[in-house]
């Protein structure tokens, strides 16, 4: 049966990055920058001041102990015009254009000021204060790479380099449909044998949280027309996801239902825990993945494989974010021939470390354990017995996914 590596590899080939739009940059925290950008100026765009004081030449103060005459001031955003000349200065303030023939800043800390003439003991080597033109980025520099996930600290500096906006490539959307005769909306008067329809709320608020925009789908009924009308639902999407209806039961027919109306199948059924029953495929050009029907599996597999997707989507280069380590809190016992994913708390020691202890019970239809669960602690087909205090490697579930 294909391993988790190979199925990722397999659902990764088949996306593409988006095209790229233009966002205001007071939107564009999150989102991936579609082409490099280049700053559209200087920073700072001239010699600055990096003090208030006294923009001085420091050729006067060469041997400390001077009287200056300050002819001129230059508050930030008031250039001085005149050039300072031999044994003059011109008062100036953080931010503020360096005067021409100044060439370093004496703080102000260190002038002793009467009238005009500022005085001071100290040696002053050129340069003391001063912020040299382009010292942060150069004009025509690129100061953001394509495919980087833009930060708050990218805004600033998109902002410092004079852009309003950026191009960014499009949000995925993602539509997603619940396939199940017991589904009915959170909320809704359940008869015996309903239960309200979870997967698909939590997995809306996952893949918003990961940068795409989830399109909620009817809820679908265990049948071969319900699942065909899924064909016209998917105008103008880029993925499409179901739950449920994946496995071996005769009532499990996403893969039937959907191949009626031209889903080409790519595989079915992982080495996986929870997941095994995952589908992957293309109805036509549109990815599909089909998710299993405990809400569980369906959350895993959508972090394992669907994130991915996403970032590859979204023009990132590491589509396939690495585990962290962490030291395992329980013994396990060896594994069998799929591959875990564990639900697993998450605490830290006195050193830093991170320790990741597995609930004991791990029934892919206890939501509740994944909700108090901040890792999944990843454990390999066939690992051998692991002790508490072992190395072991997690995937966060607890952050900005
Ligand atoms: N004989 C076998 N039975 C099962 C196998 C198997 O290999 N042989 N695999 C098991 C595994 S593993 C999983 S996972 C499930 C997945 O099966 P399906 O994808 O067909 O899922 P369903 O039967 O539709 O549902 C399973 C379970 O989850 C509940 N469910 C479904 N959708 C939702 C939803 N949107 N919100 C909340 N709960 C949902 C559903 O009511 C069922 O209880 O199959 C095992 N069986
Ligand atoms: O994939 Mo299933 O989740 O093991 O119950």
């Amino acid at each position: 049966m294909l391993s988790v590596s190979e199925a990722r590899e397999r659902i990764l080939q088949g996306v593409f990055p988006l095209p790229a739009e233009v966002v205001a940059l007071t939107d564009a925290c999150g989102r991936v920058s579609a082409a490099p950008l280049a700053a559209r100026l200087s920073n700072p765009p001239a010699d600055v001041s990096a003090m208030d004081g006294y923009a001085v030449r420091a050729a006067d103060l060469s041997t400390g102990g001077a009287t200056l005459e300050c002819v001129a001031e230059a508050p930030a955003g008031h250039p001085v015009a005149t050039t300072i000349g031999l044994g003059q200065c011109a008062r100036i303030f953080t931010g503020s254009v360096m005067p021409a023939g100044t060439d370093a800043v004496l703080i102000q800390e260190n002038a002793q000021v009467d009238g005009r003439a500022v005085t001071t003991g100290h040696v002053i080597a050129p340069g003391t204060f001063v912020r040299c033109r382009g010292q942060d980025f150069a004009q025509g520099q690129v100061v953001i790479p394509a495919g980087r996930r833009l930060s708050a600290r990218d805004i600033g500096l998109a902002a410092a380099a004079n852009h309003p906006w950026v191009e960014v490539t499009r949000r995925p959307r993602v539509a997603i449909a619940a396939t199940g005769d017991e589904l009915l909306l959170p909320g809704s008067t359940l008869a015996a044998g309903q239960i309200a329809n979870s997967s698909t709320p939590m997995l809306a608020a996952l893949l918003r949280q990961a940068g795409a925009e989830p399109v909620m789908l009817p809820v679908l009924r265990d049948n071969m027309s319900d699942l065909a009308t899924l064909e016209r639902m998917v105008d103008g999407v880029d993925m499409l996801i179901t739950t449920g209806g994946a496995s071996v039961g005769s009532h499990d027919l996403v893969r039937r239902g959907l191949e009626q109306v031209g889903l080409k199948t790519d595989f079915w059924k992982i080495a996986m825990r929870p997941g095994r029953p995952l589908m992957s495929g293309h109805l036509g050009r549109l990815p599909f993945i089909g998710l299993p029907g405990n809400p569980v599996a369906a959350f895993v597999c959508t972090v394992v494989f669907v994130l991915p997707a996403l970032r590859r989507m979204a023009g990132l280069d590491n589509a396939v974010e690495p585990p962290q380590r962490a030291v395992l809190g329980v013994d396990l016992p060896e594994n069998d021939w799929r591959m875990d994913f564990l639900r697993s708390s998450l605490t830290h020691d006195g050193q830093g470390q991170q320790i990741a202890t597995p609930f004991p019970v791990q029934d892919s239809a206890m939501l509740h354990i994944l909700a108090d669960s901040q890792a999944l602690v990843l454990r390999a087909p066939h690992a051998p017995p692991a002790r508490a205090g072992d190395m072991c490697e997690i995937i966060r579930i607890d952050q900005g996914l």
